[in-house]
């Protein structure tokens, strides 16, 4: 009885949420060719040309990681979390809240915070490579028991798809402008207008790719 429920839940939740973040981490390389190439770079030492990138491969590429980061930090899929409701009353920043309330988490505002992050509207995958430094205060998964159970699903299905499109395709954009990157609305955050861009085989992997 709750099966078809569940599946059509996880669906919807897991569906739009990784393939939007997958267009605005494309979005964001194309406008920053430097680090398309340090990705690039990255998973070529990895992995080679030899093969595709698996999903095994993920823990040796934390460039990568620290790219789909940087992407949910700017673009986390869901900017207002999900609606919340207090089961209890209770004090949220000096604000007395009634039991009952509906609380929204404003985890867009939070990851371009100017109080947080140097250079807070800046694409820098590079502020994660470092522990020590900004660290990472993004909450684009969301926090506590009700924190997305699909995550590491979430991050793994990125991290394969937008790797592999590095590794074997050529990105450039369609002319000389900038990418787009104004925001579409709706519950997640989707791009204004479909992403379009220009993408070859790789010299290098199309006997990889002309053997699948
Ligand atoms: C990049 C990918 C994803 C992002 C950014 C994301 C983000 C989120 C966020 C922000 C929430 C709300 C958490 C809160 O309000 O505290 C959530 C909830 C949820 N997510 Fe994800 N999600 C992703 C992928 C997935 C996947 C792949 C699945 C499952 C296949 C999934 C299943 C769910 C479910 C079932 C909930 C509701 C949990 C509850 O209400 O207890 N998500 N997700």
């Amino acid at each position: 009885m709750i099966i078809k429920p569940l599946i059509i839940g996880l669906l919807q939740a897991g569906t739009d949420t990784s393939s939007d973040t997958v267009e605005w981490a494309m979005s964001l390389l194309l406008n920053n060719p430097d680090k398309l190439k340090k990705a690039r770079d990255e998973i070529d030492a990895c992995i080679g040309n030899d093969r595709l990138l698996q999903e095994t491969d993920l823990p040796n590429l934390p460039y990568l990681q620290c790219v789909i980061t940087e992407t949910l930090r700017l673009y986390p899929a869901a900017p207002l979390l999900v609606p919340h409701e207090s089961a209890e009353e209770c004090t949220v920043g000096g604000y007395h809240i009634p039991r009952g309330t509906m609380l929204l988490v404003n985890a867009y505002a939070i990851h371009r915070d100017p109080e947080t992050w140097a250079e807070p509207e800046k694409f820098k995958p590079e502020r994660f490579e470092d522990p020590k430094g900004e660290g990472n205060k993004t909450l684009p998964f969301g926090m506590g028991r009700r924190r997305c159970p699909g995550e590491g699903l979430g991050v793994r299905v990125v991290g394969i798809v937008l790797g592999t499109m590095i590794q074997c395709f050529e990105w450039e954009r369609v002319g000389e402008e900038e990418v787009d990157m104004t925001e579409g609305s709706g519950l997640t955050l989707p791009r204004a207008k479909p992403l379009e861009a220009m993408y070859r085989p790789r010299e290098s992997m199309i006997s990889v790719l002309s053997g699948l």
